[in-house]
Protein backbone atom coordinates (compact mmCIF):
# COMPACT_ATOMS: atom_id res chain seq x y z
CA UNK A 1 0.00 0.00 0.00
CA UNK A 2 1.25 3.45 -0.86
CA UNK A 3 1.37 5.40 2.44
CA UNK A 4 1.36 8.75 0.61
CA UNK A 5 -2.25 8.12 -0.43
CA UNK A 6 -5.22 9.52 1.34
CA UNK A 7 -7.51 7.64 1.43
CA UNK A 8 -5.48 4.46 0.88
CA UNK A 9 -6.88 2.53 -2.11
CA UNK A 10 -6.58 -1.23 -2.41
CA UNK A 11 -5.51 -1.11 -6.10
CA UNK A 12 -2.09 -0.43 -7.61
CA UNK A 13 -1.03 2.36 -9.92
CA UNK A 14 1.87 1.74 -12.33
CA UNK A 15 3.05 4.34 -14.84
CA UNK A 16 5.21 3.98 -17.95
CA UNK A 17 7.47 6.89 -18.89
CA UNK A 18 10.27 7.79 -21.28
CA UNK A 19 10.99 9.93 -24.33
CA UNK A 20 9.00 9.29 -27.53
CA UNK A 21 10.17 6.05 -29.13
CA UNK A 22 11.62 4.64 -25.89
CA UNK A 23 9.32 1.59 -26.06
CA UNK A 24 6.55 2.32 -23.53
CA UNK A 25 3.68 1.20 -25.74
CA UNK A 26 5.58 -1.94 -26.75
CA UNK A 27 6.12 -3.01 -23.15
CA UNK A 28 2.88 -1.92 -21.50
CA UNK A 29 1.05 -4.73 -23.34
CA UNK A 30 3.62 -7.23 -22.16
CA UNK A 31 3.25 -6.14 -18.52
CA UNK A 32 -0.56 -6.32 -18.86
CA UNK A 33 -0.17 -9.96 -19.91
CA UNK A 34 2.12 -10.72 -16.96
CA UNK A 35 -0.38 -9.25 -14.49
CA UNK A 36 -3.38 -10.97 -16.05
CA UNK A 37 -1.48 -14.25 -15.74
CA UNK A 38 -1.34 -13.48 -12.00
CA UNK A 39 -5.17 -13.02 -12.06
CA UNK A 40 -5.05 -9.27 -11.53
CA UNK A 41 -7.81 -7.03 -12.88
CA UNK A 42 -5.95 -4.62 -15.16
CA UNK A 43 -7.06 -1.24 -16.51
CA UNK A 44 -4.86 -0.08 -19.37
CA UNK A 45 -4.97 3.64 -20.10
CA UNK A 46 -2.91 6.57 -21.38
CA UNK A 47 -2.19 10.28 -21.10
CA UNK A 48 -3.04 12.67 -22.44
CA UNK A 49 -6.33 10.84 -22.96
CA UNK A 50 -8.08 7.95 -21.25
CA UNK A 51 -11.52 9.66 -21.20
CA UNK A 52 -13.77 11.11 -23.91
CA UNK A 53 -12.80 14.68 -23.08
CA UNK A 54 -9.18 13.65 -22.50
CA UNK A 55 -8.93 12.14 -25.98
CA UNK A 56 -10.31 15.39 -27.50
CA UNK A 57 -7.69 17.36 -25.54
CA UNK A 58 -5.04 14.89 -26.75
CA UNK A 59 -5.87 15.71 -30.39
CA UNK A 60 -5.42 19.42 -29.66
CA UNK A 61 -2.25 18.90 -27.61
CA UNK A 62 -0.58 16.69 -30.21
CA UNK A 63 -1.33 18.91 -33.19
CA UNK A 64 -1.97 22.56 -32.28
CA UNK A 65 0.60 25.22 -31.57
CA UNK A 66 0.25 26.82 -28.09
CA UNK A 67 2.27 28.40 -25.30
CA UNK A 68 4.05 26.09 -22.81
CA UNK A 69 1.68 27.35 -20.10
CA UNK A 70 -1.41 26.38 -22.11
CA UNK A 71 0.18 23.01 -22.86
CA UNK A 72 0.76 22.35 -19.15
CA UNK A 73 -2.73 23.49 -18.17
CA UNK A 74 -4.40 21.28 -20.78
CA UNK A 75 -2.27 18.28 -19.77
CA UNK A 76 -3.42 18.71 -16.16
CA UNK A 77 -7.03 19.37 -17.23
CA UNK A 78 -7.05 16.06 -19.11
CA UNK A 79 -5.40 14.42 -16.07
CA UNK A 80 -8.10 15.70 -13.71
CA UNK A 81 -10.77 13.97 -15.83
CA UNK A 82 -8.64 10.85 -16.10
CA UNK A 83 -8.23 10.62 -12.33
CA UNK A 84 -11.92 11.26 -11.60
CA UNK A 85 -13.37 8.96 -14.28
CA UNK A 86 -10.86 6.13 -14.67
CA UNK A 87 -7.88 5.99 -12.30
CA UNK A 88 -9.40 6.58 -8.86
CA UNK A 89 -12.56 4.46 -9.40
CA UNK A 90 -10.40 1.53 -10.58
CA UNK A 91 -8.02 1.87 -7.63
CA UNK A 92 -11.01 1.97 -5.28
CA UNK A 93 -12.24 -1.28 -6.82
CA UNK A 94 -8.84 -2.85 -6.10
CA UNK A 95 -7.73 -3.00 -9.75
CA UNK A 96 -4.27 -2.45 -11.24
CA UNK A 97 -4.10 0.70 -13.34
CA UNK A 98 -1.34 0.82 -15.96
CA UNK A 99 -0.96 4.25 -17.52
CA UNK A 100 1.15 5.11 -20.56
CA UNK A 101 2.44 8.39 -19.01
CA UNK A 102 1.30 10.50 -16.04
CA UNK A 103 2.54 13.60 -14.18
CA UNK A 104 6.26 12.78 -14.54
CA UNK A 105 5.72 13.45 -18.27
CA UNK A 106 4.57 17.01 -17.51
CA UNK A 107 7.71 17.67 -15.46
CA UNK A 108 9.86 16.12 -18.20
CA UNK A 109 8.23 17.67 -21.31
CA UNK A 110 6.70 20.97 -20.14
CA UNK A 111 9.40 21.46 -17.45
CA UNK A 112 12.60 19.97 -18.91
CA UNK A 113 11.65 20.23 -22.59
CA UNK A 114 9.80 23.56 -22.75
CA UNK A 115 11.50 25.21 -19.77
CA UNK A 116 8.49 25.87 -17.51
CA UNK A 117 9.43 26.44 -13.87
CA UNK A 118 9.24 23.27 -11.80
CA UNK A 119 7.41 25.14 -9.04
CA UNK A 120 4.50 25.95 -11.38
CA UNK A 121 4.16 22.28 -12.26
CA UNK A 122 4.31 21.34 -8.57
CA UNK A 123 1.42 23.72 -7.92
CA UNK A 124 -0.66 22.07 -10.64
CA UNK A 125 0.25 18.64 -9.30
CA UNK A 126 -0.83 19.65 -5.78
CA UNK A 127 -4.07 21.02 -7.16
CA UNK A 128 -4.95 18.03 -9.36
CA UNK A 129 -3.75 15.08 -7.26
CA UNK A 130 -2.56 16.15 -3.80
CA UNK A 131 -2.79 12.65 -2.27
CA UNK A 132 -2.02 10.28 -5.09
CA UNK A 133 1.27 9.18 -6.66
CA UNK A 134 2.04 6.08 -8.72
CA UNK A 135 3.14 3.04 -6.68
CA UNK A 136 5.70 2.21 -9.35
CA UNK A 137 7.08 4.03 -12.40
CA UNK A 138 9.00 2.29 -15.17
CA UNK A 139 11.30 4.78 -16.87
CA UNK A 140 12.30 3.46 -20.30
CA UNK A 141 15.62 5.20 -20.79
CA UNK A 142 17.27 5.47 -24.19
CA UNK A 143 19.25 8.10 -26.12
CA UNK A 144 17.27 10.43 -28.41
CA UNK A 145 19.34 9.12 -31.35
CA UNK A 146 18.19 5.53 -30.89
CA UNK A 147 14.59 6.58 -30.16
CA UNK A 148 14.54 8.75 -33.30
CA UNK A 149 15.80 5.93 -35.51
CA UNK A 150 13.12 3.61 -34.14
CA UNK A 151 10.38 6.18 -34.60
CA UNK A 152 11.39 7.01 -38.18
CA UNK A 153 10.88 3.36 -39.06
CA UNK A 154 7.56 3.16 -37.21
CA UNK A 155 5.25 6.15 -37.76
CA UNK A 156 4.80 9.73 -38.98
CA UNK A 157 5.68 12.22 -36.23
CA UNK A 158 3.24 14.35 -34.18
CA UNK A 159 4.04 17.82 -32.76
CA UNK A 160 6.24 16.47 -29.95
CA UNK A 161 7.98 13.86 -32.08
CA UNK A 162 9.10 16.59 -34.51
CA UNK A 163 11.18 18.23 -31.76
CA UNK A 164 15.00 18.10 -32.07
CA UNK A 165 17.51 15.97 -30.15
CA UNK A 166 18.25 18.90 -27.79
CA UNK A 167 14.64 18.94 -26.62
CA UNK A 168 14.66 15.19 -25.97
CA UNK A 169 17.99 15.41 -24.14
CA UNK A 170 16.38 17.90 -21.75
CA UNK A 171 13.27 15.71 -21.38
CA UNK A 172 15.45 12.67 -20.68
CA UNK A 173 17.56 14.65 -18.19
CA UNK A 174 14.48 15.72 -16.23
CA UNK A 175 13.14 12.15 -16.16
CA UNK A 176 16.48 10.91 -14.78
CA UNK A 177 16.56 13.73 -12.23
CA UNK A 178 13.11 12.71 -10.99
CA UNK A 179 14.14 9.05 -10.84
CA UNK A 180 16.93 10.16 -8.47
CA UNK A 181 14.53 12.30 -6.45
CA UNK A 182 12.01 9.44 -6.02
CA UNK A 183 14.12 6.26 -6.05
CA UNK A 184 11.54 4.25 -4.11
CA UNK A 185 9.00 4.38 -6.94
CA UNK A 186 11.16 4.63 -10.10
CA UNK A 187 12.73 1.68 -11.90
CA UNK A 188 15.03 2.72 -14.74
CA UNK A 189 14.92 0.27 -17.67
CA UNK A 190 17.86 0.40 -20.10
CA UNK A 191 15.83 0.57 -23.28
CA UNK A 192 18.76 0.46 -25.70
CA UNK A 193 18.68 -3.34 -25.30
CA UNK A 194 16.67 -5.76 -27.47
CA UNK A 195 12.97 -6.19 -26.64
CA UNK A 196 13.50 -9.74 -25.30
CA UNK A 197 16.09 -8.56 -22.75
CA UNK A 198 13.80 -5.75 -21.57
CA UNK A 199 10.97 -8.26 -21.14
CA UNK A 200 13.17 -10.38 -18.88
CA UNK A 201 13.87 -7.34 -16.68
CA UNK A 202 10.17 -6.50 -16.52
CA UNK A 203 9.27 -10.08 -15.70
CA UNK A 204 11.65 -10.05 -12.73
CA UNK A 205 10.35 -6.71 -11.47
CA UNK A 206 6.67 -7.69 -11.83
CA UNK A 207 7.40 -11.05 -10.19
CA UNK A 208 8.48 -9.19 -7.05
CA UNK A 209 5.09 -7.44 -6.68
CA UNK A 210 2.48 -8.98 -4.41
N1 LIG B 1 14.06 -2.41 -27.43
C1 LIG B 1 13.70 -2.16 -28.69
N2 LIG B 1 14.50 -2.51 -29.72
C2 LIG B 1 14.13 -2.24 -31.00
N3 LIG B 1 12.98 -1.64 -31.36
C3 LIG B 1 12.14 -1.27 -30.38
C4 LIG B 1 12.44 -1.51 -29.00
N4 LIG B 1 11.42 -1.05 -28.26
C5 LIG B 1 10.52 -0.53 -29.12
N5 LIG B 1 10.94 -0.68 -30.40
C6 LIG B 1 10.25 -0.20 -31.61
O1 LIG B 1 10.36 1.22 -31.60
C7 LIG B 1 9.16 1.83 -32.07
C8 LIG B 1 8.64 2.80 -30.97
O2 LIG B 1 8.25 2.03 -29.84
P1 LIG B 1 6.99 2.44 -28.96
O3 LIG B 1 6.74 1.31 -28.01
O4 LIG B 1 5.85 2.88 -29.84
O5 LIG B 1 7.59 3.69 -28.18
P2 LIG B 1 6.87 4.78 -27.24
O6 LIG B 1 5.50 4.24 -26.90
O7 LIG B 1 7.76 4.87 -26.05
O8 LIG B 1 6.83 6.05 -28.05
C9 LIG B 1 8.20 0.69 -32.39
O9 LIG B 1 8.26 0.45 -33.78
C10 LIG B 1 8.77 -0.49 -31.61
O10 LIG B 1 8.49 -1.72 -32.25
C1 LIG C 1 1.12 13.06 -20.37
C2 LIG C 1 1.98 14.03 -21.12
C3 LIG C 1 2.37 13.76 -22.45
N1 LIG C 1 3.13 14.65 -23.11
C4 LIG C 1 3.52 14.38 -24.51
C5 LIG C 1 4.58 13.34 -24.68
C6 LIG C 1 4.26 12.66 -26.00
O1 LIG C 1 5.05 13.25 -27.02
C7 LIG C 1 2.82 13.02 -26.27
C8 LIG C 1 1.90 11.84 -26.39
O2 LIG C 1 2.35 10.82 -25.58
P1 LIG C 1 2.32 9.30 -26.03
O3 LIG C 1 0.95 8.76 -25.87
O4 LIG C 1 3.40 8.62 -25.31
O5 LIG C 1 2.63 9.34 -27.56
P2 LIG C 1 3.00 8.11 -28.46
O6 LIG C 1 2.00 7.01 -28.18
O7 LIG C 1 2.87 8.74 -29.82
O8 LIG C 1 4.40 7.73 -28.06
O9 LIG C 1 2.39 13.87 -25.21
C9 LIG C 1 3.55 15.84 -22.51
O10 LIG C 1 4.23 16.65 -23.15
N2 LIG C 1 3.18 16.11 -21.23
C10 LIG C 1 2.40 15.25 -20.51
O11 LIG C 1 2.07 15.54 -19.32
Amino acid sequence: MNPSRHPPYPGRFITFEGIDGAGKSTHIDYVTGLLKAKNRQVVLTREPGGTGLGEKLREILLHDKMTPETEALLMFAARREHLADIIEPALRRGEWVLSDRFTDASFAYQGGGRGLAREKLRQLETWVHPHLQPDLTFLFDVSPDIAQTRLEAARSPDKFEREKADFFNRVRGEYLRRAKEFPERFRIIDSSRPIAAIRETLKTLIGKLD
